[in-house]
């Protein structure tokens, strides 16, 4: 694969663009987390997800029932299980969401220039005068001038089924507006954004804790997707709620970015939370245009540095009704790929697009030709200067095991690993090759049963760029002896063969530990 590297750093030859790729074993690096919904509940469609490239599912409480999604979770692991693709489980919170409820789901036409009112009173109907919301205190937060924006997931205000409004006065407790855009609204739900203002609502709001400490706790979910994260202190309530539910205390937290005030207090969240997600839908509505990529290539940069998988949203709304992406959304998936983001994160264009598969499969082959002209060297030289010296002992050898392996053009690194540290720190280096992490179970008990450790570990790391877990057999012991080691190796070598990702007389590096000592080493296969 990195043997055609190109650099955009140096002229190409244009012919050279139009020469196709070579087909590999896996779509991309990059991951693809697709939110599940009414167009992607069926386990044909959700096979074809899976196939596709998609390897975390969102389920987004925003929209449906618990039962719901346990219904689309039941046959997503029969998809699972059809197509031998792992696949892990994100649940993302409604947070302090704004809702405009519509019972009678009729549809609502709005005009351009007429007024329209916000009003607390759920009692009322949704027309195209009024609009019931789930929050009291709007008329509180906003003033005259405010901009707020509805719409059922994509809400730019471009797109005739969102609608962009300025607040003209307040009244009481409710909200005039004037309307910017016409558009229908239809369905039974619709989200508000009101630019820039503060919502007093929690972070973590009872109903989440509810479906988090009842759904979340029986499909052991491997990733809480936090919505609105505004500060730090989100992330560590939330650790602590989940610390006590079960085996959640696993989950891993990943902060959405989505106003001025996460943005404001970026740095304390990233330390606190697993990982990130650029949630450009909301964000890109509350910075002005000019602004939105400035903080993608900020933040990446950030999460980057740090070692922790960062996500983009909102890449190809077009998709959501079309099979082409538009050149905007194509570039902009490619630049999210060289910015450095982990995963790319589809929202409508799964929940509710018409294409689910075609989106996740074009989205994954745009990654995958951004990947190959990313400029690991830089990178890896940039990362390097960035930690400075002394280097801890792991990154050190998770490093060299990078440097190593594109040094010899090894095909993969294949990474033993229990917590799954090690594979993250591989993964930090962005190698051009796959890194096969075996994670390898360890026993623990809580006190009231013994289980074994491994299997979160091994699906969180299908959010980050580079990793593909493979859990080994509990029946191989987490102490590491040659004789385990050996083994252990040779099944992850031959399930390398088996996927095509490692051929005969291929070079593999090998990061394990044997006794005390953490090595590196280069193999070369025979046959
Ligand atoms: N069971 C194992 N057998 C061999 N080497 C291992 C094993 N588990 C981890 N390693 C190696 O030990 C080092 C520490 O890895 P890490 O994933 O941080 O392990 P731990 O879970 O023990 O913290 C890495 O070099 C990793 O490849
Ligand atoms: C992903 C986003 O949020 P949600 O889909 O939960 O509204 C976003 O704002 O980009
Ligand atoms: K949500
Ligand atoms: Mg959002």
């Amino acid at each position: 694969m990195q043997s055609s590297h190109l650099l955009l750093e140096e002229p190409i030859r244009m012919a050279s663009i139009l020469e196709p790729s070579k087909a590999s074993f896996f779509p991309a690096m990059t991951k693809i987390v697709g939110t599940l919904g009414p167009r992607s509940r069926s386990v044909e469609v959700l096979s074809g997800c899976l196939t596709a490239g998609m390897s975390v599912a969102r389920f987004d409480f925003s929209w449906h029932d618990p039962e719901y999604h346990q219904e689309t979770l039941e046959n997503l692991k029969a998809a699972v299980k059809l197509t031998k693709k792992l696949c892990a489980v994100m649940l993302d919170t409604v947070g302090p969401e704004l809702q405009v409820v519509n019972k009678s789901e009729k549809a609502i036409s709005l005009e351009a220039d007429a007024t329209v009112i916000l009003t607390p009173d759920e009692g009322h109907e949704a027309s195209s005068n009024l609009l019931p919301i789930n929050f009291d205190g709007l008329s509180k937060a906003v003033k005259k001038g405010d901009t707020i924006f509805i719409g059922q997931y994509l809400f730019t205000g471009s797109e005739t089924t969102s609608v962009w409004l300025e607040v003209s006065e307040v009244q009481g407790n409710d909200v005039v507006c004037v309307i910017k855009n016409t558009a229908t609204l239809t369905g039974a739900l619709f989200t508000l954004h009101a630019s820039q203002i503060r919502i007093e609502l929690p972070t973590l709001s009872d109903k989440d804790k509810e479906v988090i400490s009842s759904w979340g706790v029986k499909n052991k979910i491997d990733f809480l997707s936090l919505s609105y994260t505004r500060h730090a202190e989100d992330v560590r309530h939330a650790r602590e709620f989940l610390s006590k539910q079960g085996d959640l205390y696993q989950t891993q937290i990943f902060a959405k970015i989505e106003n001025i005030e996460g943005l404001n207090h970026f740095d304390e969240i990233l330390q606190e939370a697993d990982g990130i997600i650029l949630s450009r839908g909301n964000l890109g509505i509350d910075l002005p245009p000019e602004k939105v990529f400035l903080f993608q290539k900020a933040a990446l940069y950030k999460c980057n540095v740090a070692g922790k998988p960062a996500v983009v949203t909102r890449v190809v709304d077009s998709m959501t009704d079309n099979l082409r992406p538009t050149r905007a959304e194509a570039t902009d998936v490619a630049n999210a790929v060289l910015d450095g983001s982990d995963a790319i994160l589809l929202g409508a264009e799964t929940l509710r697009g018409l294409y689910p598969v075609e989106t996740i499969s074009t989205v994954g082959k745009i990654c995958a030709e951004a990947e190959k002209v990313f400029n690991q060297d830089l990178y890896f030289k940039k990362t390097v200067k960035y930690v400075g010296e002394p280097m801890t002992h792991l990154e050190s050898i998770a490093s060299s095991a990078v440097r190593a392996a594109i040094k010899v053009k090894a095909s993969v690194i294949i990474c033993f690993t229990s917590s799954g540290r090690a594979a993250r720190l591989i993964a930090k280096y962005r190698p051009t090759m796959p890194v096969l992490s075996v994670v390898i179970p360890r026993l623990k008990t809580n006190q009231l049963k013994w289980s074994f450790s491994g299997a979160f570990e091994a699906r969180q790391s299908l959010i980050v760029r580079c990793l593909f877990p493979m859990l080994a057999d509990p029946r191989h012991p987490a102490e590491s002896t040659s004789a385990t080691n050996e083994s252990v190796l040779k099944v992850a070598l031959d399930y390398g063969k088996a996927s095509g990702v490692v051929k005969p007389h291929d070079r593999v590096v090998v990061c394990q530990k044997v006794g005390d000592a953490s090595v590196v080493k280069i193999i070369e296969l025979e046959d």
